[in-house]
């Protein structure tokens, strides 16, 4: 594909994402119907898709509308690219700039469209950030990095580097967390490179890691929510704890028995029942369902779906989920509590509620990861009883 025929597919999939579809569905739905696309074409439509998603408010700004072309017009205006070469209607290309189209506005001047926010997200951004939140807001619109985790149960990390840069998968350092690399050249051929095949690597943002690598070793842990197991696995290369996960939604968890499998570790899966009559846990892990907002840079869509409704939802959720892992904690056990979200609401506000509900707990440790070049922003406390 041209780079004009990817800019029109483009713009078919934001249709179709302001149609309805989730913008996965829509990415899949069209690689489906172009099977003349190559991945290369598939991963630059995608990129724009996600520059779009991640920027929505200035390139509607700039594209002056919501139509998946004004929005294209948008963003490649604000990354400076030559429109002319990419509108030029031969091909599949989109045609040309009308005069217009040509016309591009001033700058935005308000603190929400120049942050790509929803108005209602900048007070929660204030609240929680402070004189970080437009930093942060900024840094939600760029791309995130791509991390591994060295699953160090089995291969050291400069060892799990040499076999990844045998299959053209570069990696270095990454600060956050002893395991973690970040991938700087090469993400595309990681999932069919040894080291991931093998075991010895898991994709996990490097925060995520963080939180983990933070956490108690040894003793009987329960991951109370699962989900894909990212958590459980980073739990599982410390061979002395015994991991039990449980998930409501039990499909979530149904790649996880392979995923141990080839990570060559050991995890019980349990339903509520299972998971209450295997308690008391030294550990019970809450990596709690949250707005994401600190994972927006890879799910962008959830900046503009997210509702004050469906916030005060999550946040109820959260309450319950942490009032039923205390009660599987053993007395001088420690109950983790974590999310991707940013907010306070979701965050120290929960842990505050939590406290006055259970006045026997205290704070053990309480621990902000912002969203930086490294890693997606986070948040964990560790609660202990007196
Ligand atoms: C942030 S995700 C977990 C991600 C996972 N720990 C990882 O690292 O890959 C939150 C999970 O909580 C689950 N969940 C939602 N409500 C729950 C509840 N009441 N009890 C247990 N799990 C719940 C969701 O199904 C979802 O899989």
């Amino acid at each position: 594909m041209t780079p004009g025929a990817r800019v029109s597919a483009a713009i078919e999939v934001l249709d179709a994402i302001a149609g309805g579809l989730a913008a996965e569905q829509a990415l899949t739905r069209w690689a489906r119907q172009s099977r003349f696309a190559g991945s290369k074409d598939r991963a630059a439509v995608r990129d724009h898709v996600f520059d779009v998603l991640r920027q929505r408010r200035t390139a509607a700004h700039y594209g002056c509308g919501e139509t998946g072309r004004a929005l294209m017009i948008g963003v490649l205006h604000g990354q400076g690219a030559d429109l002319d070469t990419l509108f030029t209607g031969e091909g599949h290309a989109p045609t040309p700039l009308s005069d217009e189209e040509r016309q591009v506005p001033d700058a935005p001047e308000d603190r929400a469209t120049k942050n790509n926010l929803p108005d209602w997200l900048l007070p929660l951004f204030d609240a929680a950030l402070a004189d970080k939140a437009d930093a942060v807001a900024v840094a939600l619109q760029a791309r995130g990095p791509i991390c591994l985790r060295v699953n160090t149960a089995r291969i050291e990390v400069p060892a799990a580097q040499a076999l990844l840069a045998e299959d053209g998968v570069q990696t270095c350092a990454n600060p956050l967390a002893d395991a973690a690399l970040t991938v700087t050249e090469g993400a595309r051929r990681i999932r069919n490179s040894r080291a991931f095949s093998d075991g010895y690597v898991e994709l996990q943002d490097a925060a995520s890691q963080a939180v983990v690598a933070a956490l108690p070793l040894g003793g009987r842990v329960l991951d109370y929510c699962a989900g894909g197991g990212g958590k459980a696995l980073a739990l599982a290369m410390d061979p002395s704890r015994e991991i039990t996960a449980h998930d409501i939604d039990p499909r979530r968890m149904s790649d996880l028995t392979p995923r141990a499998e080839r990570a060559g570790v050991s995890i019980t899966l349990a339903d509520a029942e299972q998971a209450k009559a295997g308690g008391p846990y030294d550990l019970v892990l809450c990596d709690a369902p949250c707005s994401g907002s600190g994972a927006w840079r890879r799910a962008a869509e959830g900046k503009w779906t997210l509702t004050p409704d469906r916030l005060a939802e999550l946040t109820g959720i959260q309450d319950q989920i942490l009032d039923t892992a205390a009660a599987l904690t053993a007395p001088q056990g420690v109950l983790a509590y974590a999310t991707c979200s940013l907010f306070r609401e979701e965050n120290e506000a929960r842990v505050e509620a939590f406290l006055t509900r259970h006045p026997a707990w205290k704070i053990a440790r309480m621990d902000r990861y912002d969203v930086t070049p490294d890693g997606d922003g986070f948040f964990s406390a560790q609660l202990t009883r007196d």
